[in-house]
């Protein structure tokens, strides 16, 4: 297979493909790299190499480097056991917290001069190797969590596959990632959960309503309750820190709104708790201005939203018409609300190519909602 030249010359050894073994080992393939997989499920492994992620390991494999892409609970062990069998190759792991795993690492007694913790900050609420993406890490932040014990022309390796999948390389400590991805990461996929869970038992008329701003906050409370036990057990004292904070930060916003709803002149200006309320909102507006990128987006595309009608063939319509246009759709999304007679399909397209589109479709006459 030829592809752009990579940094690393391979074989990548790959344990554990599911959603982020697959997706290491599909980018290093485009990459031209040599991928050997490896998983306790020989038929996620099967699944793997069908979807073109690589070969099943050989007697004489050599790696350069071992990437451990298994579950949280497992994944010392699984460094123990590949730092032993393979005594020429780095190893590193993509597991979601870091302290602890280092820790369990070097009290096993393991080589950890060829050990070195990684992981990417890109992901998705489903698992396995068919939810593998070669793009996946494209732009995304990637922490290599170093450590005095490893060279820093061993750990090379380590930074070589973080760039050859596009990703940005960050280093830190593992302190300092577990108590960074507690605030960006661990407790917001809580505060996700805990939105969704009132969702259970809630009318089915008002779950119907639901649109954009429910989608964007539960999405992750789809995700694998398996592992992010795992996770939010690994890493529970710094998440459990920034849950206080959400919580103090509740009971002032309770607060407010029992002092609205007993407030019987609720519409007069300069109440506490419409200063209360403002004050919240302004925070949280400030908070999301600093997260890099357009939120709630994929940065790597530009989107836009077209109204369809809810007829027969329509949306065939419009991807045909995308089609005869040249557009290459990147991602499509539809949404619905029972009782309307209008679908909306959010399409994603390459930045450079929305005016175009826009224009093409709107002379087409599709309506574009934005
Ligand atoms: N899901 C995410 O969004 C995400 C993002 C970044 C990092 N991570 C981390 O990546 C790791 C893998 O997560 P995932 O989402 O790919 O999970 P996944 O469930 O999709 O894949 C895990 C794979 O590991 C295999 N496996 C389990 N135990 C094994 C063992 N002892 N030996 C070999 N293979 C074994 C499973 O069969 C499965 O194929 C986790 O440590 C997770 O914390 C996940
Ligand atoms: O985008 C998602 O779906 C994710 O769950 C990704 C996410 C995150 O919280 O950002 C989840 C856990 C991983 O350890 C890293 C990334």
């Amino acid at each position: 297979m030829t592809g752009p030249e990579s940094r690393l010359t391979g074989p990548v050894r790959v344990v554990g493909v599911g959603l982020l073994g697959t997706s290491i080992a599909l980018g290093l393939r485009a990459r031209g790299v040599d991928v050997i997989l490896s998983d306790a499920s020989p038929t996620n492994v099967r699944i793997a190499m069908d979807y073109g992620a690589g070969r099943s390991a050989g007697d004489a494999d050599e790696p350069q480097l071992i990437v451990v892409c298994v579950p949280p609970d497992v994944t010392a062990s699984v460094i123990v056991r590949e730092l032993s069998a393979y005594p020429r190759s780095v190893v590193t792991d993509v597991a979601s917290v870091k302290g602890p795993v280092l820790a369990a690492v070097r009290a096993a007694g393991a080589d950890v001069t060829r050990y070195v913790g990684s992981h990417p900050l890109a992901g998705r609420e489903k698992g396995g190797p068919m939810s593998g993406r070669a793009d996946l890490f494209l732009g995304r932040p990637w922490v290599v969590a170093g450590h005095p014990d490893i060279s820093y022309q061993t750990a090379a390796a380590v930074d070589d596959l973080v760039l050859d999948l596009g990703a940005t390389l960050v280093e830190m400590t593992a302190e300092q990632h577990d108590s960074s991805v507690a605030l960006v990461s661990h407790a917001p996929q809580l505060v996700s959960t805990l939105m969704a869970r009132r969702l259970v038992a809630a009318p089915e008329a008002a779950v119907n309503l639901a649109g954009g701003g429910l989608r964007d906050v539960t999405r992750v409370a789809s995700s694998d309750p398996g592992l992010w036990v795992q996770i939010l057990g690994a890493n529970a004292g710094a998440t459990a820190d920034v849950l206080r904070g959400v919580r103090d930060d509740l009971d002032e916003v309770l607060a407010a709104l029992d002092a609205a709803s007993a407030d019987v002149d609720a519409a007069a200006d300069g109440t506490p708790w419409r200063r209360a309320l403002a004050e919240t909102l302004a925070g949280g507006n400030a908070g999301v201005a600093r997260i890099p990128g357009k939120h709630g987006q994929d940065r790597r595309y530009a989107q836009l939203v077209v109204m369809v009608d809810d007829a027969p063939g329509e949306l065939a319509r419009l991807l045909t018409e995308l089609g005869e246009d040249g557009v290459n759709l990147e991602d499509l999304r539809l949404e619905h609300s029972p009782g309307a007679q209008i679908g909306l399909a959010e399409i994603a397209v390459l930045p450079e190519t929305l005016d175009t589109v826009t224009s093409a479709l709107a002379a087409r006459g599709w309506r574009i909602a934005g």
